[in-house]
């Protein structure tokens, strides 16, 4: 398929720079976005993440504190310091353990007895927090500045408080954010512990995790040299999206391409666009003094198809559904033909090919009334002409005579057309109020020289007679064709030896030199 398109479709330079330009911009939107997208989801999830191992780590400092305090009296014996200094050895957070009584002033430490007051803004914390405890960032002499000091009071009013050194949350948090992002973890307005420090790169988003029941807050931040590593390293990907896009684009191209020019399509848009034409093919009466008639075929060329057989432009408009929009295209410009020579068509009746299946429609005639009104020069002028492809169901029958006698109403002439070669039989004549029947051009060319078409045309024309029907010959050539359908009882005669379907201006000429208007 590809092949013969490409043969249709000239090398383009300019089409190729077009999609490529556009594919490489797509391509590398596409991945400098979704990157940064993906840093920022990646952001987030460090940032939960460390949330998540610093609320169970304080959960850790205060079961531990806890545990300080239950066994606690306020004594400070030297099993109560071996205790606080056994304690303190185990711990993986705590280098430091102190007690402290009901007025807040530590009276024992894993280094003896002491009665160090604490700080009253300590105090007040204590005092205010839900399950009194509390952390603060304070110098000490043993761990240095800052320290971390946790504290917890019990229900019998001994407290406990534990120093540890920041470090213990750096070794918590640093395998989670980084080498990749940065961050600063602060207590209050201290920082307990941060690598922000010497990062010589832009912040481009920060992620804020706030707990506040400690006063803790982290910021995680995204630096801008990360995403442009990153970015350096997708630089492989982003030429494989440039080149998928760009095939993708190209071959798109090609199948818009086919698919416009494809029949079903030049069909649809030739339908939509009235891009079909009518001519007129005369249909000579045999009877001295009588006007002729004309045949409305349609005709259509194609840019892309060349010159397309009216039945093949049916066959397709029935596919696509289109045949009503057919019929009433076709009969539109019958209408324009009458109102551009109103003087020269005055006499003439012109008739149009329908589709059994328009017909059946309850819509057919109040669409046909409604073009009546746009050109009233069609009435008493137009006539249907209808052939039988498929038999008429139980259900179709019926409606199909009443609309038959709907169309009749607005003296709208009714043709069999291509009798002999479809679904009308004998039966079917007398049902419909048809006034002509035109045979099928194969009798006529079969005509001279079998005898059995020759007795079934005679037993037709007596037929047509009887129920008062015109008979018409269709595909006349020659002369002595047009001898044998005269001695048949024929009416009106249509065929190449008379004129061929020519263009509206070519059949008024033809008219014109033969006297026909
Ligand atoms: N060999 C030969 N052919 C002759 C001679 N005289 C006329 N013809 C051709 O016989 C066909 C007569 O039209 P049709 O039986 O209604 O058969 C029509 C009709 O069934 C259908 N058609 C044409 N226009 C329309 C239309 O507007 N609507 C619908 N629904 N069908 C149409 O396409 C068919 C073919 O149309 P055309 O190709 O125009 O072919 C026309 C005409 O050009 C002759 O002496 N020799």
């Amino acid at each position: 398929m590809f092949g013969s398109v490409t043969a249709l479709v000239p090398y383009k330079k300019k089409m190729l720079f077009y999609y490529g330009f556009l594919s490489l911009l797509i391509s590398v939107f596409l991945f400098t976005v979704s990157l940064y997208f993906f840093l920022l989801n990646d952001l987030d999830n460090k940032a939960k993440a460390a949330e998540n191992i610093l609320i169970s780590q304080m959960e850790g400092i205060f079961s531990e504190l806890k545990r300080v305090v239950d066994n606690a009296q306020l004594s400070c014996e030297e099993d109560d310091v071996k205790r606080l200094k056994r304690l303190a050895f185990y711990s993986d957070t705590f280098k430091e353990f102190g007690l402290f009584d009901r007025d807040f002033r530590v009276f024992c430490s894993n280094y003896g007895a002491v009665d160090i007051p604490i700080f009253s803004s300590i105090v007040n914390r204590i005092e205010r927090a839900a399950e009194r405890k509390t952390v603060s960032l304070v110098h000490s002499k043993s761990l240095g500045n800052p320290t971390l000091f946790a504290f917890y009071q019990g229900e019998n009013g001994i407290g406990a408080n534990g120093l540890a050194p920041p470090v213990r949350f750096s070794t918590l948090i640093d395998p989670i954010i980084l080498p990749n992002y940065f961050y600063e973890l602060t207590i209050g307005k201290r920082i307990l512990s941060s690598n922000r420090n010497g990062i010589d790169s832009d912040i481009w988003n920060k992620e804020v995790v706030s707990l506040d029941d400690w006063s803790m807050r982290l910021d995680v931040y995204l630096p801008s040299n990360l995403y442009w590593q990153r970015l350096h390293s997708l630089i492989p990907f982003i030429f494989i999206g440039w080149l998928f896009l760009f095939f993708a684009f190209y071959n798109a191209h090609l199948i818009g391409i086919y698919f416009r020019r494809s029949l079903r399509h030049c069909v649809r848009r030739a339908i939509k666009n009235a891009e079909i034409e009518v001519y007129f093919q005369p249909v000579v009466s045999l009877n001295p003094g009588e006007p002729l008639e004309l045949e409305a075929l349609l005709r259509w060329k194609s840019l892309n198809h060349g010159q397309v057989s009216p039945l093949v432009v049916v066959k397709v408009a029935s596919q696509l559904g289109l045949m009503d929009e057919l019929t009433w295209l076709v009969i539109r410009k019958v209408g324009a033909f009458y109102r551009e020579y109103p003087d020269q068509l005055i006499d003439i009746k012109t008739s149009v090919n329908v589709d059994r299946f328009s017909l059946l429609k309850e819509s057919f005639a109040p669409k046909l009334v409604s073009i009546l009104e746009e050109y009233p020069e069609l009435i008493g002028r137009l006539g249907l002409e209808v052939t039988e492809t498929s038999a008429l169901n139980h259900e179709e029958l019926p409606v199909m005579v009443s609309r038959f006698e709907q169309i009749t109403a607005l003296g709208i002439g009714l043709s069999v057309d291509d009798f002999g070669t479809g679904y009308s039989g004998l039966d079917f004549l007398r049902r419909f109020p048809y006034d002509t029947l035109k045979l099928d051009q194969v009798f006529i060319a079969n005509l001279k020289d079998d005898q059995f078409t020759r007795q079934v045309l005679t037993s037709i024309s007596i037929l047509a007679k009887e129920l008062g029907m015109k008979l018409v010959a269709e595909g006349v050539e020659r002369e002595d064709q047009l001898n044998d359908v005269r001695l048949l009882g024929v009416d009106r005669v249509q065929g190449y030896y008379f004129c061929k379907p020519l263009p509206k201006d070519q059949i008024i000429t033809w008219m014109t030199f033969n006297n026909a208007v």
